[in-house]
């Protein structure tokens, strides 16, 4: 991608993200996503609550909880917060139907919670995530290291592709001490049924396939919001 591509993804990523911002209310639990369109999200709350919005977070990854932070918004244990008003989150793709596949950075596990947890989950993309089928984007698999190879085996059974994520020549090791397999599944004709599957592998203890989790999908397109509900 080329450096003028990469500034009008990042505009679009910036109008989104300031339009889902507008949706929060003072008093609300916010739950706060992960990646480059959550971080612009996040940077507009930063800028909210210094004028002085009263809200409390909850955070997706390690990297989100030190960003909101140092922005000054307060931090829940999301251990401890058992409802969620609203959530900002990225997506690498997701269809009209509202399904996604999430986790290219990494923090699907976390990304899940906040998103079941949460009375309306949003979703804030750039035109480049929606897909007609999901599955270009290979499925990111979280796994319990000591249950990596079955893992791997059950993934082959379902006609996947697996890859151990390396980054730098190490295994990639999740916020939860755990790796990521990223399965190509081909065009995904039944995401439903996959994420069924998928959810019945012990030692897997989150896919990226998020379906039925989504109360909207807000995308920017050159000067236009769209949203998809
Ligand atoms: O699921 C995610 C992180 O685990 C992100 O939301 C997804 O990868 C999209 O990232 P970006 O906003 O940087 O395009």
């Amino acid at each position: 991608m080329g450096i003028t591509d990469q500034n009008h993804q990042n505009a679009e990523k910036l109008a989104a993200a300031k339009a889902a911002v507008k949706l929060v209310k003072n008093g609300d639990i916010v739950g706060l996503g992960t990646g480059t369109t959550a971080t612009f999200a996040i940077k507009e709350l930063g800028k909210l609550v210094a004028e002085g919005l009263n809200i409390k977070a909850v955070a997706s990854s390690i990297r989100t909880e030190e960003l909101a932070k140092s922005l000054g918004i307060e931090i829940l244990d999301l251990g401890k917060t058992s409802s969620v008003d609203i959530s900002i989150d990225g997506a690498d793709e997701f269809t009209e139907g509202l399904d996604l596949i999430k986790g290219g950075g990494g923090a699907l596990f976390r990304e899940k919670i906040v998103a079941s947890l949460s009375k309306q989950a949003i979703i804030v993309t750039d035109s480049s995530k929606k897909v007609k089928k999901l599955g270009l984007f290979t499925v990111p698999i979280e796994v319990i290291p000591l249950a990596y190879q079955y893992v791997f085996g059950q993934i082959v059974k379902l006609n996947g592709k697996g890859k151990k994520r390396i980054i730098d020549n190490h295994d990639y090791i999740t916020d939860n001490g755990n790796l990521i397999i990223d399965a190509d599944f081909g065009l995904i004709n039944d995401p439903k049924a996959l994420s069924d599957a998928l959810n019945k592998i012990d030692g897997l203890l989150a896919h990226g396939l998020f379906i039925g989790l989504t109360a909207q999908v807000m995308m920017s397109d050159r000067s236009e919001i769209i949203i998809f509900k």
